[in-house]
């Protein structure tokens, strides 16, 4: 089974109640999912291997530590996710970006899929896929078999707000998947928002509606 990292940093949490308020605008939604991406990538990141290197500082020849050349992809799921992606690349810049276009249909509430492009060497990368919200997770389970059709064989998932059902249901169908989350809301209601959530994550940041 994969594992759940709730990521409630203080910082982490002050932000996620300000992109919460249904009165903060588009401009400071978008600041603030931004900055609570880099903040999750900064833990995220924990775990990245590091290598040896010789360096000379202006007082004397040095060992020290830097990350060891791993090859990493960020995975917007369109539209909502790209809010997150240049808040992780301002952390790891070398860090190669794919897209994955997918939209939930309003009355069956299953992934429609419109786009992927991925990076060509699919296989020796580990990903991260991004989105604000994990709600039913049809959309995550859908964007990592997305991800693991073309070759994909070390994936992560990362977003904002996730309900207690779209995270069972990548449990269920990729157990071999971590999950990281900023909050674990309660439930989803009957239009499968979650709640309280945020609202549509992808309207507030783009100001559609
Ligand atoms: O877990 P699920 O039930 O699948 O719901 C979550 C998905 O819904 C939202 O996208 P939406 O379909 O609104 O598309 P958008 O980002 O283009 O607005 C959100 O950004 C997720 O991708
Ligand atoms: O609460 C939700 C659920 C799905 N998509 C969103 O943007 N918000
Ligand atoms: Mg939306």
């Amino acid at each position: 089974m994969g594992k759940v990292y709730v990521f409630d940093h203080p910082l982490i949490q002050h932000k996620l109640t300000y992109i919460r308020d249904k009165h903060t605008g588009t401009k400071e939604f978008r600041e603030l999912v931004e900055e609570v991406a880099t903040l999750m990538a900064f833990e995220i990141t924990r775990d990245l291997p590091l290598e040896e290197v010789e360096i000379e500082t202006p007082v004397s020849r040095a060992k020290a530590k830097v990350i060891a050349g791993k090859k990493l992809g960020v995975i917007p799921i369109l539209r909502a996710g790209i809010g997150m992606v240049d808040g992780i690349l301002k952390l790891i810049p070398a860090a190669k970006v794919g897209h994955v276009g997918l939209y939930r249909d309003p009355e069956t509430l299953k992934p429609v899929e419109y786009y992927v492009k991925l990076p060509s060497d699919v296989e020796e990368r580990d990903f991260i896929i991004v989105d604000p919200m994990l709600a039913t997770g049809g959309s995550a389970v859908a964007a990592i078999e997305a991800l693991k059709k073309r070759g994909a064989k070390s994936i992560k998932f990362m977003c904002l707000i996730a309900a207690p059902e779209g995270v069972k249901a990548v449990e269920t169908a990729h157990p071999d998947v971590d999950i990281y989350i900023a909050a674990l809301d309660e439930r989803l209601n009957d239009h499968g928002y979650i709640v309280p959530g945020l609202g549509d994550a992808g309207d507030r940041l783009f100001g559609t509606k």
